[in-house]
């Protein structure tokens, strides 16, 4: 059983502010955020590194602290880089909750999700738009997380491609209870597209850090999946 999670991706905040942006988005209702670590030779683009996101955590408490006195959130880490083997043990230190590893970057994805679990993080496997979703059906049941990626990974601000949702479709209805994300132009003019595919975890980039009101775009977005899931007899909070 499942429900709406939104995660905000880091990829479009302001930089030079990224304390106070993530602080905004998860006072206006984000529950995880997001954080696109690309290498520049698994995607043609460069992002941010362990510095960053170690300093983040210092001013973003543990999701599950309860005693945690700042704003809390889940770091989701999408790791766009070849040879995703190599960064394990350097984001479990830093305080990354759940790592999500493209099926194309690696040689022994089993051997990947065991190494991850065993630093304490999630794990999660992404497809690109041309790999095909049925590489995901062994590995599912050990996976925490399966990203169908509505972009080429490498850029925020693309267009969505709706084409994908029959991957989402296909995945919820062999895996009822996993959580299944969705990442690329999302925002509240196709969020319904994928909450029908049975979509639950929707990462926002660029319509929730650039939104007049991000808790207007945040909270469209929880009711459209939590409606989906209701209606599908999966919600559960
Ligand atoms: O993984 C990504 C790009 O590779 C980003 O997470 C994605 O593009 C989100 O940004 P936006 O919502 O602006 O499209
Ligand atoms: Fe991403």
């Amino acid at each position: 059983m499942v429900h709406a999670i939104v995660a905000p991706s880091i990829l479009a905040s302001d930089f030079a502010n990224l304390g106070c942006e993530c602080h905004n988005v998860i006072n206006s209702g984000a529950d995880w955020l997001h954080i696109d670590i690309m290498d520049g030779h698994f995607v043609p683009n460069m992002s941010l590194g362990q510095p960053v996101v170690e300093s983040l955590r210092k001013v973003i408490g543990k999701y599950n602290d309860p005693d945690a006195k700042l704003p809390r959130a889940f770091f989701d880490c999408h790791m766009m880089v070849s040879e995703p083997e190599k960064w394990v043990e350097d984001f479990a230190r830093i305080g990354c909750d759940q790592f999500t590893f493209h099926y194309e970057a690696t040689k022994d994805p089993v051997a990947l999700v065991e190494l991850i679990k065993k630093h304490g993080m999630k794990a999660a496997c992404s497809v690109k738009p041309g790999t095909p979703v049925d590489v995901l059906y062994d590995l599912a049941p050990s996976l925490d997380m399966a990203l169908v990626m509505t972009v080429e990974p490498g850029f925020g601000g693309q267009k969505f491609m709706a084409g994908m949702m029959s991957k989402v479709k296909d995945l919820r209805t062999r895996f009822p209870n996993l959580n299944i994300q969705v990442d690329g132009g999302l925002g509240k003019q196709n969020v319904e597209l994928a909450a029908e595919a049975g979509a639950n975890v929707i990462v926002a980039g660029t319509s929730v850090f650039r939104a007049e009101d991000p808790s207007d775009v945040i909270g469209f977005m929880k009711t459209a999946v939590n409606g989906a899931l209701e209606t599908k007899g999966l919600y559960h909070e």
